[in-house]
């Protein structure tokens, strides 16, 4: 019996969906930061996403719940800024052993409450489930967002030549950045209204794992310079390309538009470093393995 750690998550997905076609209505389907489809809105389009964190494997049973309210509604949002656009309503699952203290739920939310109030939406629902006694509590949140038709940024639009850049530092979130990361979505608007990008997608894997995607999605390949990889506090490049839950944004722009870009940005975002760190190439590269893979680092 084949099992999935065997796949690796990637296999796996691609494995389920592979029959699944794009009907009508849909824009994106399975493959990019959020599905797209069409809204009754000819100015934009819809954003789908569902996203879940669980205990033990994306926090610690005796964090503090703030946080990962904060955390499992800010990934989503990530996810939404990734595609340019932003969150308008979102639903929470829990699923909570019967023993589960009701004031670490209440400060869940409070934390769902905060990241809400901060980068916009609503929350307007959700669904309350159990799971066996022992077993790890999971708390999944499903929004909609809207993008504008003309800001749309994908994983597949990324061409030889383009230069690739990330925001932010990279490595070490495990330290605290993975439970209270800002999903970058003012700069991800800002970039999509005036330099819109070839591609963009949010870091959550590490960049080992992220930019391959990317370069995969966009059949090209990558040249990094790895010197230009910008490092958080205290860390290492291995750090940097393999810890994952940056939820920093990963982007490429054609290298015509760079130097007028990155003028434009150091006035626009003084405070957030916006880095080149390696160009798009025709040939396939094999310069990354790693990062974060659930059942595996596959
Ligand atoms: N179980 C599944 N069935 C169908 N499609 C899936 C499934 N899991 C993931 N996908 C799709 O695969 C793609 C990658 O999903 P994933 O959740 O890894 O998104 P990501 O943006 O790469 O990661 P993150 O959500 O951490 O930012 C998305 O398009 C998603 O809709
Ligand atoms: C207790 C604990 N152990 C490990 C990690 C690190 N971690 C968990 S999931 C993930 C990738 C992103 O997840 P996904 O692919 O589901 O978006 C990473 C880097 C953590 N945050 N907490
Ligand atoms: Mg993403």
């Amino acid at each position: 019996m084949q099992e999935v750690n065997e796949l690796g998550e990637d296999a796996l997905i691609g494995k389920l969906t592979e029959n699944w076609t794009t009907g009508s209505g849909v824009v994106v389907g399975v493959g990019d930061d959020c599905a797209v489809v069409e809204s009754a809105d000819p100015h934009t389009y819809t954003l789908l996403k569902t996203d879940a964190v669980i205990e033990g494997v994306h926090f610690l049973a005796d964090e503090n719940y703030q946080r990962v309210g904060w955390k499992a509604l800010a990934r989503v949002v990530s996810d939404f800024a990734a595609m340019g656009g932003w969150g308008d309503f979102y639903l929470v699952t829990l699923a909570l052993p019967a023993d589960f203290a009701v004031d670490k739920v209440s400060a869940l939310y409070r934390g769902l409450e905060i990241c809400a109030q901060k980068f916009g939406g609503q929350l307007v629902g959700g669904e309350t489930s159990s799971v066996p006694a022992g077993s790890a509590a999971v708390i999944s949140i499903a929004g909609t967002g809207r993008v504008k038709r003309d800001q749309l940024v994908k994983r597949t639009g990324a061409t030889a030549g383009d230069v690739i850049y990330v925001t932010g530092q990279l490595g070490g979130s495990i330290r605290g950045k993975h439970l209270d990361f800002e999903p970058r979505v003012e700069a991800a608007s800002w970039l999509a209204e005036n330099f819109l990008p070839n591609s963009m997608m949010d870091l959550s894997d590490g960049l080992a794992k992220d930019l391959p995607r990317l370069a995969d999605y966009s059949s090209c390949g990558y040249q990094l310079d790895f010197e230009n990889i910008p490092l958080s506090e205290g860390c290492e490049l291995s750090q940097a390309l393999n810890d994952g839950e940056d939820y920093e944004l990963l982007l490429t722009q054609p290298a015509e538009v760079v130097d007028e870009l990155e003028l434009a940005w150091d006035l626009a975002f003084p405070d957030l470093q916006l880095s080149r760190i390696g160009i798009c190439t025709s040939e396939p590269s094999d310069q990354l393995a790693g990062g974060w893979g659930h059942f595996s680092n596959k």
